[in-house]
């Protein structure tokens, strides 16, 4: 199986809104194991970027090819099992449901507490987070908390690919170093993470760059990693079609 099967390859992305160009001529590979930083200033789309990759919007132009599946012909229920089984978020804010419990926000998206509630407990723990917080309504957390609440949905899914935007924001250096260790496990198990973000504790570890310049142009900057030989998603791979080689892992 060749590395873009694995991994992620985008050429020549563009995305605009009725008369916006966010980015275009975006092009960039990611292999299994990269943490991937998308830098850019406000408004650059970065958000937006990261809302392409995990199929919640759709590229104006050009190819996306995210474990062997171009992201932007999925429909119905390969869509819906690429979201439940390939992709997980942790949005700007946490994206938690204020009035919702701790329980209910991280079992959004199919995972049961009860069903391994040691590996719950030992995730909460990790992250600084006393396990009884799970009865209490999201809104009594502090940001920083909420924060980490988020990451831990994410952390108890464990998906391939993991999506965050702006995840340290709200965190002291502990807590950030307890996000970016997260982050470089799951990617050193050969998951692959992208995180938009500023933030020199995170960005100290990265492995790959890409860049979304200030006049709404993309330009990937993975120099390292992206070897331009990859395949697109609309070409053959060595052991057949994409569709024959899909990757979705059970983890
Ligand atoms: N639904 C929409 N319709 C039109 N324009 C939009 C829409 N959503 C976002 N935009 C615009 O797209 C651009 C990119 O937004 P995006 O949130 O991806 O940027 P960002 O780099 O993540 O910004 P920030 O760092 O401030 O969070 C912005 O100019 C934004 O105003």
């Amino acid at each position: 199986m060749s590395d873009s099967v694995e991994g992620i390859t985008a050429k020549s992305l563009a995305f605009e809104y009725p008369g916006r160009v966010v980015w275009q001529e975006l092009s960039f590979t990611l292999t299994p194991g990269s943490l991937a930083a998308v830098r850019g200033e406000s408004g650059s789309g970065k958000t937006t970027l990261l809302q392409c990759l995990g199929s919640l919007e759709q590229s104006t132009t050009g190819g996306l090819c995210v474990f062997g599946q171009d992201v932007g012909a999925l429909r119905g229920a390969a869509l819906r099992e690429f979201r439940r089984n390939c992709v997980g978020f942790v949005f700007q804010n946490a994206g938690l449901v204020a009035s919702w419990s701790v329980r209910k926000n991280v079992e959004v998206g199919g995972y049961r507490v009860k069903d391994d509630p040691e590996r719950a407990r030992e995730v909460f723990e990790g992250f600084g987070l006393p396990f009884d917080l799970l009865d209490i309504p999201a809104h009594r957390l502090s940001g920083g908390e909420q924060q980490r609440v988020g990451i831990i949905r994410l952390a108890l899914r464990r998906p391939p690919l993991m999506l965050l935007d702006e995840p340290t924001a709200a965190l002291d250096d502990e807590n950030s170093q307890r996000v970016t260790n997260f982050l470089r496990g799951h990617c050193r198990s050969g998951g692959i993470a992208l995180v938009a973000t500023h933030d020199a504790r995170v960005v100290e570890h990265v492995t790959d760059d890409i860049s979304l310049s200030p006049v709404h142009c993309g330009k990937a900057e993975n120099p390292q990693r992206d070897t331009g030989d990859s395949q697109s998603c609309d070409g053959p791979t060595e052991s057949g079609t994409y569709q024959e080689s899909l990757m979705p892992r059970s983890n």
